[in-house]
């Protein structure tokens, strides 16, 4: 059996730390791969923003793998390897598991290595964890997954070295020198990937803690229509403006007005991306979608976006999350 087990590795990082952006990449390689996708909104978004559609996608979204829906990791991997088996050519030699960006991934680790039928057939290769380097160290001070995140690494890979400064490193360096001293760290993404690594040979099994209490909810909406660019960026702006702190990510396709393709919308670390095509696909909904992941009550701040975004929002279509372990 052991020859035939499947690796996995574990794709992990707080909110937009770069996960898909790592996914994405690791799929170029020309290797069978099968993907199972947790996204803690109630709309998925990171689908969509994959470079290849063709492989064995699982979405598992509406909370976190490690609580809400940690029932549905087995269940998928089961799935997933039977019909592994029952292919006349196997249609995966890998599995990518992309976390949600709020989950701790020790209960994932749970489900991994604990579960016979899984531990004999799946073989968990690697944790990585991303850290984007301008907003990491205060995530780390604030929210326990994040250094949950980094505890269980069995690899740090450092994003967003364009946007830090030298001050923002150094903090970070000592950071993670004191909490995780002896796993390895890569400084960017082409480092990661052009080191040769060996899966670690040894892993403790987590203990038996219960589900990690979160204080995360989500906010996942339709647009009833396409906005213009200049429009829909000053309400982001506004909303991030207005919730400095407790606004940890935003995330969305949409349609522009005065854009032809879908455009993707990407905020995290207040810090608001420029909108980019998503060229070759079309949205499945007549303005788009955007997830928005807060620490707080959420009540506010969908109050705030249903005013702000007025008409434009398809009220049918306006969910709220709220993590049910919330302390
Ligand atoms: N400037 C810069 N942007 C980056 C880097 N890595 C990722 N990004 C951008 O950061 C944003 C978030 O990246 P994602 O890969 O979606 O992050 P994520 O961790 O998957 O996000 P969630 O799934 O929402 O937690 C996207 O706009 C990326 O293009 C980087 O090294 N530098």
């Amino acid at each position: 059996m052991t020859s035939d087990k499947i690796p996995v590795i574990v794709i992990t990082g707080f909110l937009g730390s770069g996960k898909t952006t790592l996914l994405n990449r690791l799929l170029a390689d020309p290797i069978e791969t099968a993907v199972i996708i947790n996204e803690f909104g109630d709309i998925p978004v990171d689908p969509a923003l994959l470079g290849r559609q063709e492989l064995p996608l699982t979405t598992l979204a509406g909370g976190c793998l490690c609580c809400q829906i940690k029932g549905a990791l087995a269940p998928t991997l089961r799935n997933l390897w039977m019909a592994w088996r029952q292919a006349p050519k196997p249609p995966f030699r890998r599995m990518l598991i992309e976390t949600s960006g709020v989950a701790s991934p020790e209960p994932i680790l749970d489900t991994l290595l604990r579960d016979k039928w899984l531990s004999s057939r799946y073989n968990l290769a690697e944790i990585v964890t991303t850290l984007a380097i301008p907003s990491a160290l205060a995530q780390l001070d604030r929210f326990a997954e994040a250094k949950a995140q980094v505890a269980w690494a069995d690899t740090l890979l450092l994003t967003h070295a364009d946007l830090a400064d030298t001050a923002q490193r150094t903090a970070l360096t000592a950071r993670l020198d004191a909490l995780a001293p002896a796993t390895p760290r890569f400084e960017n993404l082409a480092a990661y990937l052009n080191a040769s690594k060996n899966p670690p040979a040894l892993r403790r099994l987590p203990g038996p803690a219960g589900p990690p209490r979160h204080g995360f909810s989500s906010l996942s909406l339709q647009l009833s229509k396409p906005m213009s660019q200049p429009q829909l960026l000053s309400l982001l702006r506004e909303l991030l403006t207005g919730w400095p702190s407790d606004l940890l990510r935003i995330k969305g396709v949409v349609r522009l007005t005065d854009e032809a393709c879908p455009m993707v919308i990407q905020a995290a670390g207040r810090h608001l991306y420029p909108p980019t095509a998503l060229a070759g696909k079309v949205a499945d909904d007549v303005g788009g979608r955007l997830v928005f992941i807060a620490s707080a009550d959420p009540a506010p701040l969908a109050e705030h976006i249903q005013r702000l975004f007025g008409d434009s929002i398809d009220k049918n279509a306006l969910r709220v999350h709220i993590d049910s372990q919330a302390p």
